[in-house]
């Protein structure tokens, strides 16, 4: 561990590692207070010496999880304006990003869940896949507007976070029936919407998101229900315009079995990929705060945002 980066960083860092900071709006949010925090408690007294110390604090967060997109984009956008000539005015640069990142964020799933609440009808029945605060956002929203709204909700092995989501829409007062992951083809009879987030969102219009996702989206087509995604523009993926592919991050097997079962059973290999790709062509709809996309044509909108290119401050720490 670069010794530059400040212990509360470090923990932070640590807990998105392990999931006790998730979600991908969430983990931008996370990293967006750490490099403030870097910031402040930050000792130099040279401007470049506190430049590096902002990049080695970005290079420890960045390589905690590999896929969530917008991770790395906080990161940039935090620290965009590094150029100033005294660590006072750098360090104020810093606090005064992120504090505007995490404002930004939190008004985007506000929009962002106007714009989603406006597909749902009053009465509708959504299918949720793991959690995603992008996705509750619209549902909070429809019901906000006086809609009845009922969730299934997939448990989502290994971690289920399913159980989050239940918990979280039956505090807003949606009606909740949970089910494993394989019933889910057959609950798709009932549903009138699938409502899932994302941790990425390819410029062809593929969304990476939690494993098992493609599967659904992939039945959902088959019975004829509409796949919304609920993704703000955080979400967008870059690099994917230059032909860069999403890394897909392959979690511990731990998170499946313990060591005793997997010797009992004849310690087969085991894979644990914590996400899967979506192709557009099963994806009705991508909705951001800047309104709701056609997957083949969010490149539009990634153009608007990343036209100059990107940067990777951490690149160099
Ligand atoms: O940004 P929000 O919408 O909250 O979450 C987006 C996505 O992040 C989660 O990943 P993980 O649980 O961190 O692996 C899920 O895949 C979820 O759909």
């Amino acid at each position: 561990m670069d010794e530059r980066v400040r212990p509360e960083v470090r923990r932070i860092a640590e807990e998105i590692d392990t999931m006790e900071i998730r979600g991908a709006a969430t983990i931008a949010d996370a990293v967006a207070r750490a490099l403030r925090t870097q910031a402040q408690e930050s000792e130099a007294t040279d401007p470049e010496v506190f430049r590096g110390e902002l990049r080695a604090a970005a290079r420890t967060l960045y390589e905690t999880r590999p896929t969530a997109v917008s991770l790395p984009n906080a990161l940039r956008y935090v620290l965009r304006g590094m150029s100033s000539t005294t660590v006072e005015r750098l360090r104020q640069n810093v606090v005064d990003s992120a504090d505007e990142f995490c404002a930004r964020l939190e008004r985007a799933q506000a929009d962002l869940g106007q714009v989603g609440a406006n597909r749902l009808r009053d009465g509708d029945v959504i299918m949720t896949h793991c959690h995603s605060t992008d996705a509750l956002a619209c549902v909070e929203a429809a019901v906000e507007q006086g809609k009845h709204i009922e969730a299934i909700v997939k448990e989502t092995r290994p971690r289920n976070q399913g159980h989050i989501t239940a918990k979280q829409l039956h505090e807003m007062g949606v009606p909740v029936t949970l089910i494993v992951d394989s019933a889910a083809r057959r609950y798709l009879n009932d549903v009138d919407h699938v409502l899932v987030g994302a941790d990425a969102v390819a410029a062809d219009g593929s969304v990476i998101n939690k494993i098992g996702t493609s599967g659904l989206a992939v039945n959902a087509r088959d019975r004829g229900t509409p796949i919304m995604v609920a993704a703000q523009t955080l979400k967008l993926h870059p690099g994917t315009m230059t032909g860069h592919t999403v890394d897909i991050e392959m979690r511990d097997t731990e998170e499946i079995l313990d060591d005793e079962t997997l010797a009992e059973i004849g310690n087969p290999t085991v894979k644990n990929p914590a996400f899967d790709v979506t192709p557009p062509r099963y994806v009705d709809a991508i909705v951001t705060e800047r309104g709701q996309f056609p997957p083949e044509s969010i490149v539009i909108l990634m153009r608007e945002l990343f036209g100059e290119g990107t940067t990777e401050p951490w690149a160099d720490a």
